[in-house]
């Protein structure tokens, strides 16, 4: 069992700009880490890098406190589970899942308990003997699972595992995932995916990758945390706008004044608000976004609203999704209200905006420190 250990790393493609720029991350044993980013933004590459499956341009990489670098794929003690399966359809579901075990020659009966174990774990039994185009989708994701645990590895890799199957197999593999690296106890997991719910449901910690802006070039760490931190304590404006659907509303701003644990905004149709963060560094006048999740905005009346119009509204059955402007503001606000939200278009509805939900950010984008305490941010369950 191991941990994995990247100090600079960096990867180009020929002769191209580096898709990996300079990553410096500690997985611990036993961790489940998520990287997540847009399209291109270098995950693959990075977990491929880990696997052993591209050459790593420059830096080190440790598994354990051996280094990596030049060593196989087959001797670094690691499983990598794909998008696509890849089983062998000739062989049946033990075939496939032995395979690994029998090339290594391990005595026949120690890979049928092998086998027969990693097929308990995952209700695969009473498939052992069917070929793979006789399973389902998530069946054959099953089996690839599978055939990473009977090797035992050290670090299991998943890049997208969960990308061909439809919604609801979705959402039960993940939870079977994250019930094997619980079971497995001390094997390290590193997770690729673009979905944040996948990436916010299972990590233990999230590497979020940028994807190349004014702001940061991609293949470089924009934050990496526990799934809250990343969500309640965004760094800067690609975090926040990033985790979370719908997206954080983004409002232009220009600071009036900063307390110690208080600051007040105006917006550009002169409103004035005031949010729970340090904004004590910058100077009255200068300019900045305001952030508010759509979960966090209430339409009602509180001590600080303001008024916006219902432009469009999105029904999900659980919650509907409101689309809210005012006459100075480019970008509509969505609020997030209750499933059983009457509204109709044209209405103006008088918007709630609690000071310890606003995130205020600067001219470059990074985030000012908020002033809220962790026990505002969870509160324990009523027994
Ligand atoms: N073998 C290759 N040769 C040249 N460029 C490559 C190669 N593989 C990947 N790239 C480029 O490297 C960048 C990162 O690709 P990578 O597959 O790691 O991204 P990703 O974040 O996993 O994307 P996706 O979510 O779309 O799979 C992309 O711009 C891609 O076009």
């Amino acid at each position: 069992m191991a941990s994995i250990t990247l100090k600079g790393v960096s990867k180009a493609y020929g002769k191209h700009e580096p898709v990996i720029r300079n990553v410096d991350l500690h997985i611990a044993q036993g961790e489940f880490c998520v990287f997540v980013g847009a399209s291109g933004c270098g995950k693959s590459t990075l977990l491929r890098m880990i696997a052993g499956l591209e050459d790593i341009g420059s830096g080190e990489l440790l598994i354990g406190d051996r280094l990596m670098n030049d060593v196989p794929a087959a001797r670094r003690g690691v499983a990598m589970v794909f998008q696509s399966y890849a089983l062998f359809p000739h062989m049946t579901v033990y075939e496939n899942m032995a395979f690994g075990l029998t090339l290594a020659k391990v005595d026949k009966a120690v890979v049928r308990e092998k086998v027969v174990g990693a097929a308990r774990i995952l209700q695969l039994e009473h498939l052992l003997a069917r070929l793979p185009k006789a399973l389902s989708g998530g069946q054959r994701q099953r089996v690839a699972i599978g055939r990473a645990i009977v090797r035992e590895p050290g670090v299991f890799l998943f890049d997208e595992p969960l990308s061909n199957l439809d919604a609801v197999l979705r959402v039960q593999t993940r939870y079977e995932i994250a019930k094997i690296h619980r079971e497995i106890g001390n094997a390290s997991t590193v997770y690729v995916t673009h979905d944040q719910v996948e990436a916010m449901t299972l990590a233990d910690r999230i590497v979020l990758l940028n994807s190349g802006s004014a702001l940061a070039r991609s293949g470089s760490i924009a934050q990496c945390g526990a799934p809250l931190e990343l969500y309640h304590r965004p760094k800067n404006l690609f975090v926040a706008g990033f985790i979370g659907s719908p997206k954080m509303n983004f409002i232009p701003a220009r600071l009036v004044a900063a307390g110690e644990r208080l600051a007040r905004v105006q917006l550009a149709g002169g409103e004035l608000l005031e949010a729970q963060v340090d904004a004590r560094r910058l100077l009255p006048g200068a300019p900045l976004t305001l952030g508010i999740r759509p979960e966090d905005a209430s339409a009602g009346n509180a001590t600080q609203h303001l008024v916006r119009e219902v432009q469009w509204q999105e029904r999900l059955g659980d919650a509907t999704y409101l689309y809210l402007r005012s006459g100075d503001e480019q970008a509509p606000w969505i609020v997030k209200v209750p499933g059983n939200t009457h509204a109709v278009a044209g209405q103006r509805v008088p918007l709630s905006l609690p000071r310890a939900a606003m995130h205020l950010f600067d001219e470059q984008g990074e985030a000012l420190p908020r002033c809220v305490e962790a026990t505002d941010i969870l509160v324990p369950l009523a027994a």
